[in-house]
């Protein structure tokens, strides 16, 4: 049987751009499937009921969920190209450790840089400076986060990387004054043609988010 790889999707969705990411990057064909989130599809719903989230790498039929979990299903499944995680299992822990990290703190507080304004908006500001300050020292003069080559780490923050243009014209602010290494770091990234075809022109991202701050009233 030909192998089936679909992936539902939603093109603005940091967490999608790494499973996109980690399928260029060993080189999987698959189906893309854009998600109306605010009309989610029968197939979204099967797949995911727990979460009801994008995005949902779908193998040969079998759903597999979490952006980080599906990026390494990913690399255990497609083994030959690329190693996304350290061999090592103390390396490996490392790298866990840092994508939980963004996980726990990135996504909330940058929320709160474009979903809210006054106290809880200048906090937001803050504290994503503070979050990348903190990585920046994590990645201190290595070229990505996994080393000499894009792992899992880099996977999980590049996406973030592309919604910093919404972050800085709404927070009326500048990454390269207050983190020039992670600036320097996500065009880096952007090199690799894994990465600049998984994510969008930040200028569409900063639209799409100018219609949602209407939407929801921000
Ligand atoms: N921990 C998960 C988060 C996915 C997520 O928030 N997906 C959003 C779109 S991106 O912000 C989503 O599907 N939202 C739909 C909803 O909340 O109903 C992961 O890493 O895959």
């Amino acid at each position: 049987m030909a192998e089936e790889v679909k992936l539902l999707d939603f093109w603005p969705s940091m967490f999608g751009m790494r499973v996109r990411i980690a399928l260029a990057e060993k080189g999987v064909a698959y189906e893309y499937v854009e998600e109306d989130l605010k009309n989610k599809s029968p197939l979204l719903l099967q797949m995911n009921p727990i979460h009801k989230k994008i995005p949902v790498l779908i193998h040969n039929g079998k759903p597999v969920c979490e952006s980080s979990i599906i990026v390494e299903y990913i690399d255990e499944v497609w083994k030959d190209n690329a190693a996304l995680l350290p061999s090592h299992p103390y390396q490996r822990a490392q790298a866990r450790f840092w994508v939980d990290f963004i996980d726990k703190k990135l996504y909330d507080v940058t929320r709160k840089i474009w979903g809210s304004k006054g106290e809880e908006h200048e906090t937001g500001k803050k504290e994503v400076i503070e979050i990348l300050k903190q990585l920046e020292e994590v990645l201190g003069e290595k070229a990505y986060f996994g080393g000499e080559s894009l792992g899992i780490v880099d996977i999980s923050l590049i996406g973030f990387y592309s919604w910093f243009y919404t972050y800085e014209t709404i927070g009326n602010f500048s990454f390269e004054s207050e983190c020039p290494k992670i600036v320097s770091w996500g065009k880096r990234c952007l090199q690799k043609e894994s990465v600049a075809k998984s994510l969008p022109d930040p200028k569409k991202i900063y639209d799409f988010v100018v219609q949602l701050q209407k939407a929801l009233g921000v």
